[in-house]
């Protein structure tokens, strides 16, 4: 499943379980040799919630909340049958999160996250290779860092993004997101994402992004945020309530594949 071109694959344990899932997430994730994902997500029951979702990186590396991933976790749990209602609760490694399906036909077009009040601090300034750069360090549940352009589009990522994802001040690692204020309305971003690299889109990485740029006066409460893989809409009503995010999730295939097999390849 995939939300705006940031694709996983999903994992139902609620009928599977997986050994290994760093090593499968690296294996599954590669393009040539496996499947070809940004990562891996595990489709679990919850005691807490109506589900529970655990997230890896293409580089095995856990993740601790996937915007984009949680709202195609409603869609598998709300479609299948195994959650009724279309406004759930979904356990993730940094809390639980509300969602609210907006159903056609039976069918879930898009979903309504919570994601949490985000933590903006001050900006900062970084030197690395022989540059300086100015970010604002936001969390989402999980690690971003947010640098304001006037032009993204030309942007070398594959230079940038791990120049920024791997500098020390980061011992973590971190999320970068490259933004482009449009009008006080519209932000395009890009981002590099810890331990995949480049992606469509990123819904944690919309909402830092957004954060970020509504903390400084760039934009007003509601924006809509361009990424390469399309649009989330994002609303931060009040800076003490959750931001909430809508956007689209999309099945692209089922599949059964031998892992015991798969991985000794
Ligand atoms: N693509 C995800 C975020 C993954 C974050 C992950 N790369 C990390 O290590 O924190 C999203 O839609 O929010």
């Amino acid at each position: 499943m995939h939300g705006l071109g940031n694709d996983y694959v999903y994992v139902n344990c609620y009928e599977e379980s997986i050994e290994a899932p760093a090593l499968v997430a690296k294996a599954v994730s590669d393009r040539h040799f496996g499947i070809g994902a940004d990562g891996l997500i595990l489709i679990q029951p919850s005691e807490k919630a109506d589900c529970r979702m655990v997230m890896y990186n293409a580089d095995g590396s856990r993740g601790a909340m996937c915007g984009n991933g949680i709202r195609c976790v409603a869609k598998y749990v709300y479609e299948s049958g195994r959650v009724q209602s279309p406004r759930m609760n979904i356990e993730t490694d940094s809390g639980i999160r509300r969602l609210f399906c907006r159903t056609r036909n039976g069918k879930i077009n898009l979903v309504d996250v919570e994601m949490g009040i985000p933590v903006v601090e001050k900006r900062e300034v970084l030197e690395a290779g022989g540059r300086s750069f100015s970010f604002t360090p936001v969390n989402m549940g999980n690690p971003h860092a947010v640098l304001f352009y006037t032009d993204v589009e030309s942007l070398d990522l594959m230079d940038l993004g791990p120049l920024l994802e791997r500098h020390e001040r980061f011992p973590d690692r971190t999320n970068v997101e490259f933004a482009q204020v449009l009008d006080a309305q519209n932000i395009r971003l890009r981002v590099w994402e810890r331990g995949t690299g480049e992606t469509m889109a990123c819904g944690t990485g919309a909402c830092a992004a957004c954060a970020a740029a509504i903390s400084m006066g760039l934009v007003k409460r509601k924006v809509v945020m361009h990424l390469t893989g399309g649009r989330l809409d994002i609303t931060w009503a009040n800076p003490g309530g959750p931001m909430v995010m809508t956007g689209p999730a999309a099945e692209v295939f089922r599949g059964e594949i031998s892992l015991k097999d798969f991985l000794k390849n």
